[in-house]
C-alpha cells in the first residue's frame, strides 16, 4: 500500500550521539521468511521480523495466495498451502514501494496455473520489471504490462511449468530469488548462475525450509541448483537486525563530534558487509564486539565512535552488490571526510526507489558539496569533518534511503538538512526518528 506521503521533516545539528541502538528486523529476511512460510506445510513462527510497509505488503500478499500470516504476541505465525498450493488472488496484489516484494512474489507465483496482477507507488511502477519476466517466461509464464515492462503487469502463471537454466545478466539478488522461487514448482532442477554473488539469503533460507540445493563456484560465476517440488518443513525463525537500517546510526555516528554508538546483534553475511569494509578502509573508528552466529548468520556488535580523520578511497566495484542500498549514506560520511571518493559500477542505483545517483548528486550540491557523476559511477569531494555547508531542502522521491541520508547529514552539517517527505522511512526503519532522537539527533518539523 501506498504511504501517506508530503511528510517534510529538518534534522538540524546535534550533540554527540550516544547510547545503544536496537535497529529493526533484516528487511531481505524479512520477505523470504513470510513467503518460504507460505510455501511450506504447517507452522512457521518468525520473531524480530521488521514491520515496515514493505514487509507488511508482503504479507498481505501471502495471506491473498492464500496463507494465514497472522501476529502473536511478539511473533508472526505463518501457515503456509505448500510448493504449489498458492490460490489465485481475488484482486490486485499491491506493492507499495517494494520491489522486492513483487519480484520476489511474481517468481513465487509464475509456476502456478493462473493469473495475478500486480502493481504497487508511484516510484514502483517506474521500476524496470523485464528483469523478472523473462527467465520466468522460460517456465512457461507470461506477462502484461505497462510499456517498458512497468507496474501494473499480469502474469499468467505456467500450468505446466518447465525448469529453467539461467544466467543473471545483472547483479540482483532479487531476480535470483524470484527464478529460485519459480524453480520450487518446476520438476526437476532449477539452475541459475550469477557472475557477481549477490546476497545469499534465499539459497540459505531454502537450505533451512528442506530444499535440496546446491552452490558451487565454476568459471562462470556462482552456479546455484534446486531440486523442485520438495515439501518445505515449517520453521522458526529469529530475524537478524539489519545492516542496510544499521548503516544510519553506524554512520552519523562516525561524522557527528564526541559521538559513541552501540548498534548491538547485526546480521554481517559478507554478501551484506561491504559498507562496513569500506568505512573502516576511509578510517573510520568501527569495531565488531562480539562477534558471533545467530540462526546460521555471523552477527556481531558494532560500535561506532566519531572519526575526525577519515580520508575518500576509491571504492572496489566488485563490492558493489555487497553494499548497493548503502551507496547514498556512504556518500553522506564521503562529504564529511578528506578528499575524494569515487564509486564506480553502480548503475544498478538508477533503477532503485528512484535513481539514488541523481537524488544524491543533487541534494548533495543543495548542501554545498562538489559531485561528479556518469552513467555507472560518481564521486564526491569530501570537505572534512564539519565542513558541509548544509541549509538545503531535498527531494526525496518516495525514496527511504535517500530520505534517511539526508537527515543524517543534517546531523553533521553547518545548517539544517530539510527533506520534502519523510513519509517512505516507514517503508525499512519505522522507528528511525525515535530511535536517532534517542541518541541525541535533533528533529523538526518545519512545514513545508
Ligand atoms: O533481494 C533482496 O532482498 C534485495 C536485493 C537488492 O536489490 P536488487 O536485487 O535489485 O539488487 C536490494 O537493493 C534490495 O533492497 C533487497
Ligand atoms: C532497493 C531497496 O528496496 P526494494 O528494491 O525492495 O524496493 C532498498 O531497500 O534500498
Amino acid at each position: 500500500m501506498s504511504h501517506a506521503s508530503g511528510h517534510p521533516l529538518t534534522a538540524t545539528a546535534s550533540g554527540p550521539l550516544t547510547g545503544a541502538a536496537h535497529v529493526p528486523g533484516d528487511k531481505s529476511i524479512s520477505h523470504r521468511s513470510l513467503i518460504l512460510g507460505a510455501m511450506a506445510v504447517g507452522e512457521t513462527r518468525i520473531t524480530g521480523l521488521l514491520e515496515g510497509q514493505d514487509v507488511l505488503d508482503t504479507g498481505a500478499a501471502m495471506r491473498a495466495f492464500g496463507a494465514s500470516v497472522e501476529k502473536a504476541g511478539e511473533e508472526w505465525v505463518v501457515r503456509g498451502v505448500g510448493v504449489g498450493g498458492l490460490m489465485e488472488p481475488e484482486d490486485v496484489i499491491d506493492c507499495g514501494n517494494s520491489g522486492t516484494g513483487v519480484r520476489l512474489l511474481m517468481g513465487a507465483a509464475a509456476t502456478h496455473g493462473f493469473s495475478v496482477t500486480y502493481t504497487g507507488d508511484a516510484s514502483l511502477r517506474k521500476r524496470p520489471m523485464a528483469r523478472v519476466t523473462e527467465p520466468l517466461s522460460l517456465f512457461g509464464a507470461a506477462a502484461y504490462g505497462r510499456s517498458g515492462g512497468r507496474l501494473p503487469m499480469t502474469v499468467v502463471g505456467a500450468g505446466d511449468p518447465v525448469p529453467v537454466r539461467y544466467a543473471t545478466p545483472v547483479a540482483s539478488a532479487q531476480v535470483k530469488s524470484a527464478v529460485l522461487l519459480a524453480g520450487l514448482n518446476a520438476p526437476g532442477e532449477t539452475v541459475v548462475i550469477e557472475r557477481e554473488a549477490t546476497r545469499d539469503h534465499s539459497e540459505r533460507m531454502l537450505r533451512g525450509f528442506g530444499a535440496e540445493i546446491d552452490v558451487r563456484r565454476t568459471a562462470e560465476g556462482h552456479e546455484i541448483t534446486l531440486v523442485g517440488r520438495p515439501e518445505l518443513s515449517p520453521q522458526t525463525i529469529a530475524v537478524p537486525r539489519d545492516p542496510s537500517s544499521a548503516a544510519f546510526p553506524v554512520c552519523a555516528a562516525l561524522i557527528v563530534p564526541g559521538s559513541d554508538v552501540l548498534v548491538p546483534n547485526i546480521g554481517l553475511n559478507p554478501t551484506r558487509a561491504g559498507l562496513f569494509e569500506t568505512l573502516r578502509e576511509m578510517g573510520a573508528d568501527l569495531t565488531y564486539e562480539n562477534p558471533r552466529e545467530e540462526g546460521g548468520e555471523p552477527a556481531a556488535d558494532l560500535r561506532a565512535r566519531f572519526s575526525p580523520d577519515m580520508h575518500g578511497i576509491e571504492v572496489p566495484p566488485d563490492r558493489a552488490a555487497s553494499m548497493i542500498d548503502e551507496y547514498p549514506i556512504l556518500s553522506v560520511v564521503a562529504a564529511n571526510a578528506a578528499g575524494t571518493t569515487v564509486m564506480r559500477g553502480v548503475a544498478e542505483l538508477r533503477v532503485k526507489e528512484c535513481d539514488r545517483i541523481d537524488a544524491m548528486v543533487q541534494g548533495l550540491r543543495g548542501c554545498g558539496v562538489a559531485v561528479r557523476d556518469g552513467p555507472d559511477w560518481w564521486e564526491v569531494d569530501g570537505r572534512g569533518p564539519g565542513g558541509v555547508p548544509g541549509g538545503a531542502m531535498v527531494a526525496v522521491h518516495l525514496d527511504h534511503r535517500i530520505a534517511m541520508s539526508f537527515l543524517v547529514a543534517g546531523m553533521a552539517a553547518r545548517e539544517a538538512v530539510t527533506v520534502d517527505d519523510a513519509g517512505p522511512i516507514a517503508t525499512s526503519f519505522p522507528i528511525f526518528r525515535a530511535l536517532m532522537e534517542r541518541l541525541g539527533a535533533a528533529f523538526e518539523e518545519r512545514g513545508s
